[in-house]
């Protein structure tokens, strides 16, 4: 034999060596969910270990996440059920719990890149991602709200407007209002291929966010589809997307794969709340070890093509990362 591949897997040293993806705390986006209140830390029912903090206790998590290397939080609220209406009249609230928790989450660590999710469905009477007329999620109306509402984070101090909703034309939009309003700093990370998925479940308790009729297949992809994810991250990045995102990841890692050899704009994916569930729960039954599902799961995502991961692991991985 001339050529013997086990011989640089013979030793820890040799492997680290030879590692072709290495982990790193600025990887990580921590995905943070915000309530009213004070001293409140709610676990979410089907996240274990997963946390709802009111302001004061989420900037206590923001300076320990900056402390563990962490360099961007990804903020969502959830918004109190006599707020919600069909226009998303709170996420333009100048000091709605939002605009509040972008504030504090840069008190709280001034370096921290603080990103913020634009949609309307924790706003939303229907728990749709847009404006309802009838059956219908209606596209052009919804765009025009959502330019509204990033303008109104990045007064409020935010890095990076995040939006989640797939309507078409939103980034263009979101962009041109940011221009408009000398907002020249502030950057978009568009959920480009966003998927109808299974896997928010557990998210949609989190923020008590659950479709009240229908499902999401109009306007997220079916996941039939990887082309089609081209075709939406291609006219993203036309749009001014400054990153795009891949979400879920584990079950789209083809789909990150695609984006990152045909874009040149960083690209993200989003271990979302289901992925974080399966883990969990079979690690309780005894049945997956939980810290080395979650090292493969997310260096799994890195290698195939992903430059930032967000995740619900994020200060688990990093403490795992340094043992
Ligand atoms: N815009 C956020 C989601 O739709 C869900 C995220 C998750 O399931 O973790
Ligand atoms: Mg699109």
């Amino acid at each position: 034999m001339i050529r013997r591949n086990r011989i640089l897997r013979n030793t820890p040293a040799i492997r680290a060596m030879v590692a072709e993806t290495i982990l790193t705390p600025a990887d990580f986006i921590a995905p943070l969910f915000v309530t009213e209140g004070k001293g409140v830390k709610e676990e979410i029912a089907s996240m274990p270990g997963y946390y709802r903090h009111s302001l004061d206790l989420m900037a206590k998590e923001v300076k320990e996440l900056w402390q563990l290397g962490i360099r961007s939080v990804l903020l969502f609220i959830k918004c109190a059920d006599e707020l919600k209406d069909n226009k998303g009249t709170e996420a333009l609230n100048p000091d709605g719990l939002m605009q509040r928790a972008i504030k504090t989450a840069k008190e709280a660590a001034p370096g921290m890149v603080v990103m913020t999710d634009v949609a309307l469905d924790p706003y939303s009477s229907f728990g749709h991602d847009g404006i309802v007329e009838g059956e219908e999620i209606v596209n052009d109306a919804t765009v025009n709200v959502l330019a509204e509402m990033s303008v109104s984070h990045a007064r409020a101090g935010a890095d990076i407007v995040a939006p989640s909703d797939m309507m078409d034309g939103r980034i263009l939009a979101i962009r041109e209002a940011l221009e408009d309003n000398n907002f020249t700093k502030t950057g978009i990370m568009a959920y480009s291929a966003k998927y109808a998925s299974c896997f928010y479940g557990p998210f949609r308790d989190a923020l008590d966010s659950a479709p009240g009729f229908g499902d999401k297949k109009t306007y997220q992809m079916d996941y039939a589809n990887a082309r089609e994810a081209l075709k939406e991250t291609l006219m993203d990045v036309e749009e001014g997307a400054d990153i795009v995102m891949v979400k879920p990841a584990m079950a789209y890692l083809d789909i990150i794969r695609l984006i990152k050899d045909s874009v040149t704009v960083p690209v993200s994916a989003y271990h979302v709340s289901g992925e974080y569930a399966m883990i969990k729960a079979a690690a309780k039954m005894g049945w997956l070890n939980e810290e080395k599902a979650v090292l493969e799961s997310l260096t799994s995502i890195k290698r195939a093509g992903a430059d930032l991961i967000a995740t619900y692991f994020a200060k688990d991985a990093v403490h795992l990362l340094n043992q």
